[in-house]
């Protein structure tokens, strides 16, 4: 069929236009899977089998001391560091230990890191818009229909951040706390699956902190969400269950209660471990 034939052909629709099938399947099981993974800096064991399973929807924060494996472990998952052994799946389908770090993020694997880098001369609209251009999934040959869809989605995304009576303001007039959201917002711009966050409201405003803690809250259900955080009153107020890593292991697992009364967790957080 010419080129022609298949743009006039009214009975198909064009593949650019349909929407992306969800390729992630959790039909029977989590959306994040880690199994006994580990990884050795110069023979120190950052990462030593740790098996973690996030479900779909999940909000699930990650604590733990300083060098326990935290980042690496999001470095794992986003492709960035690669485990010496064990297995990442990403739903059941995905092996993420095969694909490269590009294709993990376009799979829908978002990752957001502590110190917000927005574009400050750009207004916060256009930091929406360009997030969107960056996704591969979309053609550049973007046509008035897909424009009109993806303002409606910038929206809505504005609406989710709690900035749409800033869209039209340089992104450097934000404050520390909106410009965090609004790189949250860059990267639902692409919606994600699953969002890891690191460590986000380090240098925040009480205020502000609670707005994140809608915002993260708000999302799950939508999307997973890992969150690592250093702040317990923060993980206290948006945690389901939390994780704790330690040397690269999960000490414990549970509600903040629970985990806060566990023995092993007071004693590894009051330092007497030698
Ligand atoms: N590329 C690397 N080369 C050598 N050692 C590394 C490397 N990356 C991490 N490490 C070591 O691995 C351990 C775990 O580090 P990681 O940054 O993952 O911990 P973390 O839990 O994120 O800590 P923090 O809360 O301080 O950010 C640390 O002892 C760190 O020094």
């Amino acid at each position: 069929m010419s080129f022609f034939e298949e743009l006039t052909h009214r009975d198909r629709v064009f593949e650019f236009l349909a929407p992306a099938p969800s390729p992630v399947d959790v039909r029977h099981g989590p959306i994040l899977y880690l199994e006994d993974v580990s990884v050795s800096f110069d023979g120190f064991k950052a990462i030593n089998n740790l098996n973690l399973t996030i479900d779909d929807g999940e909000l699930r924060c990650i604590i733990g001391p300083n060098g326990a494996g935290k980042t690496t472990m999001m470095d794992i998952i986003t492709g960035k560091t690669r485990p010496d052994t064990g297995s990442v799946w990403f739903g059941s389908r995905h092996n993420l230990l095969a694909l490269s770090e590009p294709d993990i993020a376009s799979l829908g694997i978002g990752r957001k890191f502590q110190k917000p880098t927005v574009f400050e001369a750009l207004t916060v609209f256009e930091n929406l818009e360009l997030a969107m251009a960056t996704d591969k999934r979309i053609l550049p040959t973007l046509t008035a229909v897909m424009t009109a869809e993806y303002r409606e989605r910038i929206d809505e995304v504005l609406a989710l951040i709690g900035l749409t009576g800033l869209r039209d303001r340089p992104a450097g007039i934000l404050s520390h706390g909106q410009k965090q959201w609004l790189e949250i917002g860059m990267l639902l711009m692409q919606k994600p699956r699953l969002l890891l966050v690191d460590e986000p409201v380090a240098g925040m405003t009480e205020q502000e902190m609670e707005r994140t803690a809608e915002l993260l809250t708000g999302l799950a259900g939508q999307q997973s969400v890992v969150v690592v955080e250093h702040d317990m009153g923060f993980v206290r107020s948006i945690a389901r269950t939390v994780t704790v890593l330690h040397q690269g292991s999960v000490l414990a697992e549970g509600s903040m209660d629970e985990v806060a009364n566990d023995p092993d967790v007071i004693r590894v957080y009051l330092g007497e471990e030698a």
